[in-house]
């Protein structure tokens, strides 16, 4: 005999395994949400929809997916745009850094950032809204970055600003149908990204303990802006304010400063990817 189909809403997570997605599922479970959480690592799903399952009593779906193979992301965008089991919130989270300049970086690496940073941001925001419309519900948020604002944070500021600038663009096409998308903006986060790109996540000193968010409360304030409706969420007052700067800033004045840093102090900035 099968069993009743939940009455919880669900929310897909990318990057579920680690850092801020493995938060964002966590808040989500949380929230009342069923999970369908995604990520390369089969093991790491399987013990992260384990404890999901047991902390929070809810239903987590495991799907194994390297999202820079285009055959993987087809799958993860179907089970997005799923009538028989609708998706209501999709986090796309998953991505990585580089510690490489562009011109002379390794092609496929570069490529495999836009393919995940990019390309399933875009392919799986397209499943998920073209479903979630007609239902006259749901809710999207990408992840982005304060290094999305910086001209000169390498192919990683590049790609990131291509987040920021789909969602908003989607957020106006998106008024009016009941479905809204919110892009995240953090700042630096403790994770598995600085160590796993080969960078420097630096020390204890109380500037860094003034720069580095806590990871909750990132994603508490994304989610609240989120089912809140608000394109664009900054979190923390401090990052605000850094992000107001940066945009009212002159764009050229911006990248004069930043590529005009010594390469080393560059270096121990994670966005440099140099
Ligand atoms: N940490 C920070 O300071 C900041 C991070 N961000 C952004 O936050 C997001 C999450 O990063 P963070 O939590 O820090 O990083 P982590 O390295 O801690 O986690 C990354 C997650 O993404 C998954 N992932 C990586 N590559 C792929 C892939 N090809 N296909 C599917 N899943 C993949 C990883 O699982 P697996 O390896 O098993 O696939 C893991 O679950 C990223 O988009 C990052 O750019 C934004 C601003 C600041
Ligand atoms: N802001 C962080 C990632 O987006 C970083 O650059 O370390």
């Amino acid at each position: 005999m099968s069993s009743a189909p939940s009455s919880r809403p669900t929310a897909l997570v990318t990057g579920a395994t680690a850092g801020l997605g493995a938060a964002y599922a966590r808040s989500l479970a949380g929230r009342g949400f069923d999970l369908v959480v995604v990520a390369r690592d089969v093991a790491r799903l399987e013990t992260t929809a384990a404890t999901l399952r047991s902390e929070f009593g809810v239903e987590v779906e495991v799907l194994a997916a390297d999202l820079s193979d285009r055959a993987a992301l087809e799958r993860v965008a179907e089970r997005v745009a799923s009538t028989r089991a609708p998706v209501d919130v999709l986090v796309n989270n998953a991505g990585f850094g580089l510690r490489q300049r562009f011109y002379d970086g390794v092609p496929a690496d570069h490529e495999r950032m836009f393919d995940v940073l990019c390309r399933a941001v875009m392919v799986l925001s397209r499943a998920a809204t073209g479903a979630m419309v007609p239902r006259g519900r749901g809710w999207v948020l990408n992840v982005g970055s304060v290094a999305g604002l910086v001209p000169g944070g390498g192919h990683y500021s590049a790609a990131k600003a291509y987040v920021i600038v789909l969602t908003e663009t989607l957020a106006g096409e998106l008024r009016g149908t009941g479905v809204k998308a919110t892009v995240v903006e953090p700042g630096y986060v403790r994770t598995e990204f600085h160590a796993r790109s080969g960078m420097t996540s630096g020390g204890s000193s109380s500037l860094s303990s003034r720069i580095w968010l806590d990871i909750d409360d990132v994603v508490d304030a994304s989610l609240d802006d989120l089912f809140a409706g608000r394109p664009v969420s900054v979190p923390t007052k401090r990052w605000k304010a850094v992000s107001t700067v940066l945009d009212v800033l002159p764009r050229g004045l911006v990248s004069r400063v930043w590529n005009g840093m010594p390469s080393g102090a560059r270096r121990r900035h994670p966005t440099s990817g140099q």
